[in-house]
């Protein structure tokens, strides 16, 4: 995979790999990470309502995909009814439509990068290195309880598509967090407690975070 830089993209000023440009602009991104049902999408609420970020989630972005009846919609549900991962350069193609349509310039990726090729395309596409990673840490027993009682009308919030999204959560999203780890650019926090009390950890962490999250 190519790590040339795209030259419709002005020039990258780095700090520490975080802030970047996108279409001109500095862009700070925080990656949204734990597993199905961990209440990334609860928090992320909570965190664009007191931090003034915009929220993506990976996901309701490719739904909304699904329902717009684009030419790849019948694939990618196909894909999330298996529970499986869609194809990075889809998933990325719509975070940056995205990032460039809003004004913003401090975004929260919610459930991506899902494992290391979407990490990989969103390092070579979009060339912004997270702030920093939160990790929704919560046991399988509590997800499971709180996905079969989402009442979204979900496709994939079904006992059998549960149990596959757990495997490649497993299997492929850990590894990801394993690479932030390393990198000292994981946050984790324990989701398994009440909805208010894990916001109050978030919090600590974006209060402490700087300006730039604040
Ligand atoms: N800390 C929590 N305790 C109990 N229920 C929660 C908590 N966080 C979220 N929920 C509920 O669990 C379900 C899944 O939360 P959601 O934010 O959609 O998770 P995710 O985006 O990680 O799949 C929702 O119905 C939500 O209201
Ligand atoms: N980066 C991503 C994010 C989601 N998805 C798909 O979308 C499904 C739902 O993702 P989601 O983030 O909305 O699910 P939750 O973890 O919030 O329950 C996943 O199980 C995948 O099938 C993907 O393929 N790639
Ligand atoms: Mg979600």
């Amino acid at each position: 995979m190519s790590t040339a830089v795209d030259a419709s993209v002005p020039v990258a000023e780095q700090e520490d790999g975080a802030a970047n440009i996108l279409a001109g602009k500095k862009v700070a991104v925080a990656f949204v990470l734990g597993g199905p049902g961990s209440g990334k999408g609860t928090q992320c609420s909570n965190i664009v309502e007191h931090f003034g970020f915009t929220h993506l989630s990976a996901g309701e972005l490719l739904r909304s995909e699904i329902k717009s009846g684009s030419e790849n919609g019948t694939m990618i549900d196909s894909i999330i009814k298996e529970g499986k991962i869609v194809p990075s350069e889809i998933t990325v193609k719509l975070l940056q439509e995205a990032m460039v349509k809003s004004e913003n310039d401090k975004f929260l990726i919610d459930g991506f990068p899902r494992n290391q090729e979407n990490r990989l395309s969103f390092e070579n596409v979009i060339k912004i290195s997270p702030e920093f990673v939160l990790f929704f840490d919560c046991s399988e027993e509590e997800m499971v309880r709180r996905l079969l009682g989402r009442n979204q009308g979900r496709a994939d919030d079904n006992i059998e598509t549960i149990r596959k999204r757990f495997r490649v959560f497993e299997e492929s999203s850990l590894p990801v967090v394993q690479y932030y780890d390393s990198k000292g650019k994981v946050k984790k926090i324990n989701a398994a407690k009440p909805i208010l009390e894990v916001f109050e950890d978030v919090k600590t962490i974006f209060q402490s975070y700087g300006p730039k999250a604040a």
